[in-house]
């Protein structure tokens, strides 16, 4: 511990952090303080000072940022999930083309004019197509709520603004029912009760996967939960393990309906199964997926990596000869075909497995003219990027929710593809996170 520890220092933010706090700096040193906005000063108390850097917390704002708004959400700042609720809508995309611009010039050395204005999306509150919310007990009641602010412990949320009003109102009743019935929350020590509540809803279609440990759930709580207008399924994911951190185990048990969740995109039908990824943010997505698609040239064959259910081969299906797609998770394969099927496109092939194992093996039997990939927050691991190299496609489109990682990557790739643009969209306005479409072009000799 440092000596400064629990003193009061007087601090001015210069920027905002990838995570949404501001940051000061100490003597030279930054310092990370939640709900400072740039341009404001204040007391604070240090809470951690490392080598590197400090975390603080606000005493007392001594002056407003004009860009400075009253947060909608009464428990923003103590709830982990809006930290840039504070910011007004402008200033919030301002924030975000910096953070990319930051990050690409760090990781990738890349001029910041590269980086095109935020993209900002249709709506800003309401938009979140999926709740994904840990069930905890308070007072012998279930709750469910996000994570507190540097904690494990879950903050309860009474009314979530982010999630689509619809899917809000699902949420409580099924809350609601569970404590009727009286379930129990996960108890990591046994192994049982209710771990997670996730939910998924569009046009009044319902999926819900109820997250638990071994024990089964009571009859009586399905069929009221059947009897939710619109519910097409529900879903038992049994995970018990209290050490790890995957949302979904691969234990499925379907307690009613179909494991099928129909999904306009645009004009592409599709169909998801409760363990597929489907972007959070409808309208946004579909604008970030034409703009990826329209990037890419005609071309012979294309390879879309990381393609989940198929959304964006289905929407640049004219634009290749073939276009092959790569999955691991073999129920969004599975959906992938299925998607194919419903919106008549012949020229697509499903490859289920590890994206860069699967293209290694690729390169060796086909010529690849372009290449889509939009990859988890990891961003793309050696291997992809080996094989990238090796096949060298003409054009590259790589879909980014991680500006730190694509820098890394784009650094990778720099001796053999230009970065024509980059273009961000906010997925997820008044978080910090961030989207980006990169299109880069092989630098021909
Ligand atoms: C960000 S999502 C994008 C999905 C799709 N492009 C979309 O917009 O709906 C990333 C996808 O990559 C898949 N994925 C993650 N790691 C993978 C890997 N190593 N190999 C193949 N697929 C992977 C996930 O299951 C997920 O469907």
């Amino acid at each position: 511990m440092e000596k400064n520890q629990d003193r009061i220092v007087t601090v001015t933010a210069k920027k905002i952090g990838i995570n949404g706090e501001g940051i000061a700096y100490l003597e030279g040193k930054p310092v990370f303080v939640d709900q400072l906005l740039p341009g404001e000063t204040a007391e604070i108390v240090l809470l951690d000072s490392q080598p590197r850097y400090a975390k603080g917390q606000v005493v007392k704002r001594l002056n407003d940022s004009p860009q400075r708004v009253k947060p909608q959400c009464p428990v923003q700042g103590r709830c982990s999930g809006c930290p840039l609720m504070i910011l007004k809508p402008e200033a919030q995309l301002q924030v975000k083309r910096e953070l990319v611009q930051e990050a690409l010039i760090k990781y990738a050395g890349l001029p910041r004019g590269k980086v095109q204005p935020v993209i900002a999306s249709p709506s800003g509150l309401g938009y979140r197509n999926q709740c994904k919310l840990p069930i905890r007990e308070e007072r012998g009641r279930l709750v469910n709520g996000l994570f507190e602010e540097g904690s494990n412990r879950v903050m309860p949320i009474a009314h979530c603004l982010i999630h689509d009003p619809d899917l809000e109102a699902l949420r409580k009743q099924i809350l609601a029912l569970a404590n009727q019935f009286r379930l129990k929350a996960y108890d990591p020590k046994k192994g049982t009760g209710l771990r997670t509540l996730v939910l998924r809803g569009f046009e009044g279609q319902y999926q819900c996967v109820l997250v638990s440990g071994e024990d089964p759930l009571p009859k009586g709580f399905i069929e009221k939960l059947k009897a939710i207008p619109g519910m097409t399924c529900i879903m038992q994911n049994i995970n018990p393990d209290k050490r790890t951190r995957q949302l979904f185990s691969n234990r499925w048990s379907l307690l009613a309906g179909e494991d099928r969740l129909p999904v306009q995109f645009g004009d592409v039908r599709l169909s998801l199964s409760c363990a597929s990824f489907f972007q959070l943010n409808r309208p946004q997505a579909l604008q970030m997926m034409r703009m990826a698609a329209s990037l890419i040239e005609p071309c012979d064959t294309l390879v879309e990596a990381y393609s989940g259910v198929g959304g964006i081969s289905l929407m640049l299906k004219e634009k290749a000869k073939t276009i092959i797609e790569i999955e691991f998770v073999p129920e969004a394969v599975e959906n992938a075909k299925e998607n194919a099927r419903l919106n008549r496109a012949e020229n697509v092939r499903f490859v289920c497995g590890d994206a860069a194992k699967e293209m290694k093996k690729l390169i060796c039997w086909t010529k690849i003219d372009a290449v889509v990939v939009d990859p988890p927050r990891t961003g793309l691991d050696g291997a992809m990027i080996e094989s990238l190299r090796q096949c060298q496609p003409k054009q590259i489109v790589y879909i980014s929710c991680n500006p730190a990682t694509l820098g890394k990557n784009l650094k990778e790739l720099r001796d053999l593809y230009e970065v024509k643009t980059v273009i961000p969209f906010d997925m997820f306005p008044n978080t910090p996170h961030v989207e980006s479409v990169v299109l880069m072009s092989r630098v021909e000799k």
